[in-house]
């Protein structure tokens, strides 16, 4: 356990002053009990020796007086500690996280790097100050004691000897049952806590279905988490009371004992009686201790949680890599890749030229996404190379590829501040012209200048405050302002409003006139694929077919298909009621499509 929090923290100095601190003033606990045998030995007597007792009354003032004093450094190094532990493990995760492939964050991955990031670093932290503190005390206290304890009477010290395994074999039993009952507890949260925000998100539809109190997976998961609670009390009440059932038969044992030595006049009054208080001294620690052992394993849990998010390896990172991209050309040379066991890419191979716009087509799942995917170097593939100006993209140096790279999603998210700082987020130097000229070319201009406070608008969590058209213009003008060469587009494919789909439509015909730039769109729309220098379809993770758009029209393959049911289900959109594209399976015949 400390050596998993040792390695936890990245600078772990003030780690260690703290733990030497609370070190010395544990043995100087003990230190100062053990004095308590020469006091009472030279006072319980018939003639009390005041001059035997002086000196050992001197030692235990400096004594406590030391103690006073560190306890008064402990106790702010202990406060400054715990903010600062956390602060240093939050930069250390987000520093780490900085490093990871973009491919690793999942939605489930992130909703575990936010809880660590708000809950887990601080309670790390603060439990290492408020639980590792007093944990150490209860271990070196009873130590000390029991060194003290050898040098008064071994037969005492040797029982002491016999208490201290048999409380740490119940209090390990009894810790583990209460780690697992955690970690149940824990995922009874998290489970709860996906239920309240779904609670939230949900909200019309819950309403709509008269549940918005809560769902039945809501309840299901709050009775879940009372059951679990319950559960684990039940389960850690028969170790927990094993334990202080040593503890107590311990203390008989030592009655029993100091009782025998002073009826055969081995041990006199005084250092028996030292020998009790020594006695309640060295066990009381050990029942603390069973009270802490449920909050260290809920520490050590926080910890290992933190640990595995710090263990995923960095993407890997060519010691001579490239800084400096030439040419926007993008190559695929059979590209192999998978997530897990089943492919999502085989064999793929293209070429995208600078100054063209590359569109890819396919149903759900054939690997559009996954090609975009590589190109960024979310992932690193398995066989194969994706090349980007003709070197392989895992020799590029990481930050001069994103330089270069703009990546246009479906959902675009917004930073909650103003429509200006989310642009800058692409040049944060960027002057007032330059600004002005990637709104107009993302035509976001007219976006603006209809917002109440103009720049200055603030767009709302995640960018609430615009359509989703309106969002995607934001994107695309970020990437005009960073003068992307790669630009990487995931065309929105339900449908947007007549206005924004053609803004956004000539937007990105605007991107892909530069003949510097490469664009590399999923296309969902037949204008997309009419202005694509070259489509690409693809199937099963493999190309199916390739060529220019109108070529691939005329042989009627699986792309003419997709193109005249894109065609199709504009048509049906506009002029009925039917749902749109989305219904559609590009790849089926005709004859099974609804
Ligand atoms: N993060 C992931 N982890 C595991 N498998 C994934 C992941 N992302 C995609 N896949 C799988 O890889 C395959 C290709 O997915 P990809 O998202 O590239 O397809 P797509 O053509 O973009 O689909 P869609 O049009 O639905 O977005 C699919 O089988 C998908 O289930």
């Amino acid at each position: 356990m400390i050596g998993n929090l040792y390695r936890l923290w990245p600078h772990p100095r003030l780690l260690i002053r703290l733990v030497a601190l609370t070190s010395i003033q544990a043995v100087l606990q003990g230190l100062l009990l053990g004095c308590l045998v020469p006091i009472l030995r030279a006072l319980l007597q018939p003639m009390p020796d005041f001059a035997q007792v002086t000196p050992w009354l001197i030692a235990g003032a400096v004594g406590l007086a030391v103690y006073w004093v560190l306890n008064v450094i402990a106790t702010p190094v202990g406060f400054a500690a715990s903010m600062e532990l956390a602060a240093q493990l939050r930069h250390h995760l987000m520093r780490h996280v900085a490093t990871l492939p973009l491919g690793w964050f999942t939605g489930d991955r992130k909703g575990r790097l936010a809880r660590a990031i708000t809950a887990d670093c601080g309670h790390a932290a603060t439990m290492t100050v408020t639980i590792g503190a007093p944990a150490i005390t209860c271990t070196l206290v009873p130590a000390t004691i029991f060194a003290v304890t050898l040098f008064v009477d071994w037969r005492m010290a040797l029982l002491f000897a016999l208490i201290a395994p048999l409380s740490f074999f119940a209090l390990r039993r009894s810790s583990r049952i209460a780690a697992a009952a955690e970690i149940e507890l824990e995922a009874a949260a998290t489970e709860i806590a996906g239920r309240a925000i779904e609670l939230g998100q949900a909200q019309p539809v819950l309403r709509a279905a008269r549940q918005s109190a809560g769902s039945a997976r809501m309840r299901a998961a709050l009775d879940e988490h009372r059951a679990t609670y319950r559960r684990g009390l039940g389960r850690s009440l028969v170790p927990d009371l094993a334990f202080t059932g040593v503890v107590m038969a311990g203390f008989v044992a030592v009655l029993c004992l100091g009782a025998k030595l002073l009826l055969d006049g081995e041990v006199p009054v005084a250092e028996n009686v030292a020998l009790l208080v020594l006695a309640v001294r060295f066990l009381e620690p050990l029942g603390t201790l069973s009270e802490l052992v449920g909050a260290l394993r809920a520490m050590d849990n926080a910890v290992a949680r933190l640990r595995s998010i710090l263990s995923t390896p960095p993407l890997p990172q060519a010691e001579d890599a490239t800084r400096q991209i030439a040419t926007a050309e993008i190559e695929f040379a059979d590209v192999n890749f998978a997530y897990s066991e089943t492919p999502a890419l085989r064999a793929v191979s293209f070429r995208c030229e600078p100054g063209t716009m590359t569109a890819l087509v396919g149903p759900s799942g054939s690997g559009k996404t996954t090609v975009i995917r590589l190109i960024a170097r979310f992932f690193d593939v398995a066989d194969g190379a994706v090349r980007v100006g003709g070197i392989d993209v895992r020799a590029i140096d990481q930050a001069a590829l994103m330089d270069d790279v703009a990546i246009i999603f479906q959902d675009v998210y917004l930073f909650d501040d103003t429509i200006e700082q989310n642009l800058r987020l692409a040049k944060p130097d960027a002057t007032e012209d330059e600004l002005a000229a990637a709104a107009q070319d993302a035509r976001l201009d007219e976006v603006i200048r209809r917002l109440p406070a103009g720049w200055a608008t603030r767009v709302g969590e995640g960018g609430a405050q615009l359509s989703g058209g309106e969002r995607q213009r934001v994107s695309i003008a970020r990437a005009f302002l960073k003068r992307a060469r790669i630009v990487l587009i995931d065309e929105a494919s339900s449908s947007l409003d007549p206005e924004n789909e053609a803004a956004v439509s000539q937007a990105i015909a605007q991107l892909a006139s530069d003949p510097r730039r490469t664009v590399v769109v999923i296309a969902h729309r037949p204008a997309t694929l009419d202005r694509a220098d070259q489509a690409i379809a693809l199937r099963d993770g493999a190309v199916a077919e390739i060529g220019s758009p109108e070529q691939l029209r005329r042989s009627g393959g699986a792309f003419a298909m997709l193109y005249r049911q894109y065609e199709q289900a504009r048509g049906w959109r506009i002029g009925s009621n039917r749902p749109a594209a989305a219904s559609f399976n590009p790849l089926k015949p005709e004859a099974d499509q609804p």
